[in-house]
């Protein structure tokens, strides 16, 4: 039978959000892409909550876009609503968080990808992937059409073999009523990949014109809104925003769930996946947390199209009437009318444990993937990894060095170690806890952190870059002036300081050690800087914070060279643990199944003790020397 042929250098699997930025990436870095979907309306599909960002994840979506990915664009030109959260904490953990019009969302995504240059995008399954000699070669869609390749990317999402349930009701689909991906897990099974199957869960929507508000706290934008995007003019997002609400659980609806569990598929068996710890369904934290008395529910718009609310906080899989009783408890939800029920999702994915740190898989070469099919949930997650597995599959197809962030240079560099390194055996969320270096990989210096890699590897233009060079100057240059710059006891001094609540002077002082007073700040002591040249917000806010959290900063900083150390040690791609006596069998075998990059990712692997570390560099002086 005959059967359609073509041949790209990319083939992308998966339009959601890891899809498009791998696809993006790839075509941008001039190698001819094609993104199959399953159904092209899910294009940068928002499944669950209608936000991007949020604690962690809006570091993510910073960094991304340092590097040249496209969410924080995109999220730019189409949020109702934006918040810097956890500004009364430290630099560290502020995150940017948007609402976003979810049909706007996807809109200018697809827009954006329809006119991309080098990019084809196809609705079509892909069934199976076509491997010779270890090396990726094509894949195969439902229809038995063949494209050949040179690399392929995974971005699957939930899709494959996925399973919507709510009670007793089960369909095989994929979000949203989507057609699910059923064959393309037994190609990967045949090709000796490990499969995991993992659960998620989304909240119920509800018509916005059913909820009473005025039991409800408001919950406003911020004043003055950041852009996620560098490239974004500020005064391009100073829209008028929508409002978001705040209600709570109560003791009647913990009430209702408990007297309902056994009726619950998570409780009764019926989903076998395992589902994040971190985002838990109400009925689990209900369960878990069975001391709290209330729990927080954000009543969020879905968008300007939609009259839809979405129940943030209360997802489940409880059945219908269930839901109704549940839903209706919650004060200003009493009359509410669901458009959607909650549901849980099952799907496959893959043990990340697979994949190198380039998200190249390590039995299949030219194979990369990204998203939630690597175990990991979230949207800012997805893109992430989507964007390095693209530019990664880029760089294989041009011969050219491949991309690898480390823990110190990136929450994305964290975020792809864990999933490689670590066990891994629930949807992995972000979270600024899981970072090291949290004081240096803070989302207002990603640009600082990141273009340069993004322009190295040919996603961000020389014009861009040399905007961060010279900001980088500008900060530079005002730190110095700031710290030789001393100021006396003036009476101008001296009444600045009582005013913001600050000791007065007993002696000369610069003015960096003023600024480090937890009560002072960078703009608190322009008044009696009378030198100070005119800098853009952005530069004075890492001139603040450099001087600030100076003591800080640098010990993280030595902590990283020390980190640094062990992650430049490279163990030889060839190295056979077997031949490593005294490893501890515990050790070699895992050493084995990780094949770890270097002896610092070998000294992250649970069940690797330092005394094992120990052994393997002084095996690896000798295997230097016999070579
Ligand atoms: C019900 C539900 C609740 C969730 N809750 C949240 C949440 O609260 N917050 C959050 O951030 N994330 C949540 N997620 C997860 C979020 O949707 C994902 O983390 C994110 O969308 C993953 O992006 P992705 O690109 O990996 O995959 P997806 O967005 O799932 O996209 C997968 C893409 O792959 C395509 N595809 C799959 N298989 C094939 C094939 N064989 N051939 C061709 N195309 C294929 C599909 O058509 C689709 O375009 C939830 C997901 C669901 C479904």
């Amino acid at each position: 039978m005959k059967h359609l042929e073509e041949n790209y250098d990319i083939v992308v699997v998966g339009a959601g959000h890891a899809g498009c930025e791998a696809a993006l990436a790839g075509a941008r870095l001039g190698v001819s892409t094609i993104m199959f979907t399953v159904s092209a309306e899910s294009i940068a599909l928002m499944p669950c909550n209608p936000n991007v960002g949020g604690s962690s994840k809006g570091h993510l979506v910073r960094e991304l876009d340092a590097l040249g990915g496209e969410m924080g664009k995109n999220i730019d030109k189409t949020f109702i609503q934006s918040k810097m959260l956890n500004c009364s904490k430290g630099p560290a953990v502020h995150s940017l968080r948007a609402q976003a019009d979810k049909q706007a969302y996807s809109n200018e995504m697809r827009k954006t990808l329809e006119n991309q240059e080098n990019l084809t995008i196809r609705q079509g399954e892909v069934t199976k992937l076509l491997v010779e000699d270890g090396k990726i070669t094509g894949v195969k869609t439902y229809s038995g059409a063949v494209y050949h390749c040179k690399a392929v990317v995974l971005c699957t999402g939930t899709y494959l073999k996925a399973r919507c349930i709510y009670g007793d009701v089960s369909n095989y689909t994929g979000p949203n009523g989507l057609q699910a991906a059923n064959y393309l897990t037994d190609s990967l099974k045949e090709l000796g990949i490990e499969m995991f199957r993992f659960k998620t869960g989304t909240p119920a929507r509800i018509a916005g014109n059913t909820i009473d508000y005025s039991k409800m706290e408001e919950q406003f934008g911020d004043e003055r809104v950041v852009p996620f995007s560098f490239s974004t003019d500020p005064e391009d997002v100073q829209i008028e925003q929508k409002s978001c609400w705040l209600t709570y659980t109560n003791e009647t609806t913990h009430d209702i769930i408990r007297a309902n569990l056994d009726r619950s598929p998570l409780y009764s068996g019926m989903i076998e996946g395992t589902g994040p710890r971190y985002c838990p369904s109400i009925e689990d934290k209900v369960v878990r947390f069975a001391d709290k008395k209330r729990h927080q529910v954000f009543i969020e718009p879905e968008g300007m199209y939609t009259n839809e609310m979405y129940i943030g906080g209360m997802s489940s899989s409880l059945p219908e009437d269930v839901q109704e009783e549940m839903y209706h408890s919650v004060s200003g939800l009493e009359h509410a009318k669901i458009v959607k029920n909650a549901y849980a999702i099952e799907y496959d994915c893959i043990n990340p444990r697979q994949l190198y740190p380039t998200l190249e898989f390590k039995k299949i070469k030219g194979l990369f993937s990204g998203g939630q099919f690597n175990g990991s949930s979230g949207y800012e997650e997805a893109a992430a990894q989507g964007l390095i597995a693209g530019i990664n599959a880029a760089m294989e197809v041009l011969g050219k060095e491949q991309l690898i962030l480390d823990r110190s240079e990136a929450y994305i560099g964290v975020l792809i170690d864990d999933l490689v390194t670590k066990e891994n055996h629930e949807p992995y969320r972000m979270m600024t806890s899981r970072a090291e270096y949290r004081l240096l990989l803070r989302q207002d210096n990603a640009d600082l952190r990141l273009r340069k890699k993004g322009w190295e590897v040919g996603l961000v233009d020389d014009e861009t870059y040399a905007k961060v060079v010279e900001k980088e100057r500008l900060i530079a240059e005002e730190i110095q002036r700031v710290e030789n710059t001393n100021v006396g006891m003036t009476e101008a001094v001296q009444s600045l300081l009582e005013s913001k609540g600050s000791t007065p002077l007993k002696s000369g002082i610069s003015l960096a050690e003023l600024i480090r007073r937890p009560e002072l700040s960078y703009a608190d002591v322009a008044p009696i800087d009378k030198n100070r040249p005119e800098l853009a917000w952005d530069v004075q806010e890492q001139v603040n914070i450099n001087i600030k959290y100076d003591g800080y900063i640098r010990r993280q900083m030595k902590q990283v060279e020390q980190f640094k150390k062990l992650e430049a040690k490279k163990i030889p791609e060839d190295l056979d643990y077997e031949k490593v006596k005294s490893l501890r069998i515990e050790a070699r075998q895992k050493l084995e199944l990780y094949r770890p990059v270097s002896i610092g990712q070998a000294s992250r692997i649970s069940g690797v003790s330092p005394a094992d570390i120990s052994v393997l560099l002084v095996y690896m002086e000798q295997y230097g020397k016999n070579r």
